[in-house]
């Protein structure tokens, strides 16, 4: 085996960075995937921030410079000693000895934030929900899983948005590919599971050929599936995007495109196998099945599974 091929997910707090990173890893073999979360980089534990009064979204709040240190022995295949922080106690455990698999995904707030860092990554994407939908999404999943009432979330959210424009959201600028998953409707609660998603596709990297969806959709602005061209960040783009009522034949096409040249992926398109593919956590906690999920998972591994060709 060549050098691992590291994946970076970025994203501001509950921007879906977890759920689309579970799919990705579930298809590439859970036993070839190291995850790594950079919230395991805080300079300070949650007593500490409060009484400083910064947020763990400031890059003087994190152990930037050694994250970046560990991303880059990491990408030459030597292991690291990770500090680790607990969203449980909110207090830092004992660090862990890491060896990395055949891939690694570094998901996180501030991952493209050094140049070094970003000199890391084989694929670089950003996720970027509506603000509105990611403060939905994390009202409810730090209320359900970390402990927090509605108020203290939102609450946070206000402290955090300074520096969230500061030094989350500029990040987008660095990736290969936006991700963002939009309501259907201006009504942010209108079908969590069908909701659309929107890919920026960056001339970075090289794409899939999806020209031939202008065919199967005829340039069609209705269709369910749409390529287009953009600019995003004042740059040229291309931008895919699908629909949450796209049909399983509809998708099954783009699939097919995606497949054509990397037959590995024509196993991982079967839903069987890869029952984690596209699979997100409803409002009440009932798991949905989303095909735009599944699709920007699909594209994500394309590319994971290309840079192998080259590196490994
Ligand atoms: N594509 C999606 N469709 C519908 N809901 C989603 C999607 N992605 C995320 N969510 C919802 O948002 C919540 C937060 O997502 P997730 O935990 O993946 O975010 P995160 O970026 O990893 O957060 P953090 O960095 O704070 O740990 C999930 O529990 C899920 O309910
Ligand atoms: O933005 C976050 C990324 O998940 C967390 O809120 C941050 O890591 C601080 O953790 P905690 O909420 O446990 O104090």
């Amino acid at each position: 085996m060549g050098r691992p091929i590291i994946l970076g997910i970025v994203g501001d707090s509950a921007a879906g960075k977890t759920t689309l990173t579970r799919g990705i890893a579930q298809v590439l073999g859970p036993e070839n995937v190291t995850v790594i979360c950079t919230d395991d980089y805080h300079r300070y534990d949650r007593q500490q921030r409060a009484e400083i009064g910064i947020t763990a979204l400031h890059p003087d709040c994190n152990h930037l410079d050694i994250m970046q240190q560990h991303l880059s022995l990491l990408r030459t295949g030597q292991p690291i000693l990770k500090p680790v922080y607990s969203h449980k106690t909110g207090t830092f455990e004992p660090p862990q000895y890491i060896r990395p698999t055949k891939f690694v995904i570094i998901e996180g707030l501030l991952g493209y934030s050094t140049r070094v860092a970003r000199e890391a990554y084989d694929v670089k994407v950003y996720l970027a929900p509506p603000e509105p939908l990611r403060a939905q999404w994390k009202v409810k999943r730090d209320t359900q899983k970390r402990g927090y009432t509605p108020e203290e979330v939102l609450a946070e959210l206000e402290k955090r948005e300074p520096d969230s424009e500061s030094f989350i959201r500029p990040q987008r600028q660095w990736s290969d590919i936006v991700v963002s998953f939009y309501s259907p409707s201006d009504d942010v609660d209108d079908g969590n599971g069908h909701l659309n998603v929107r890919l920026v596709l960056r001339p970075t990297i090289p794409h899939p050929d999806f020209t031939s969806i202008l065919n199967l959709t005829d340039g069609n602005s209705d269709s369910a599936i749409r390529l287009g061209l953009d600019r995003d960040m004042s740059k040229p783009v291309d931008v895919l995007e699908v629909d949450g009522h796209a049909t399983l034949e509809q998708v099954s096409k783009l699939e097919h495109i995606l497949c054509s040249d990397m037959p590995y992926l024509l196993n991982v398109c079967d839903r069987e196998v890869n029952p984690e593919l596209g699979k997100v956590a409803g409002t009440t906690g009932e798991t949905l099945q989303s095909y735009p999920l599944a699709l920007t998972q699909l594209i994500i591994t394309y590319h994971m599974l290309k840079a192998t060709q080259m590196y490994q």
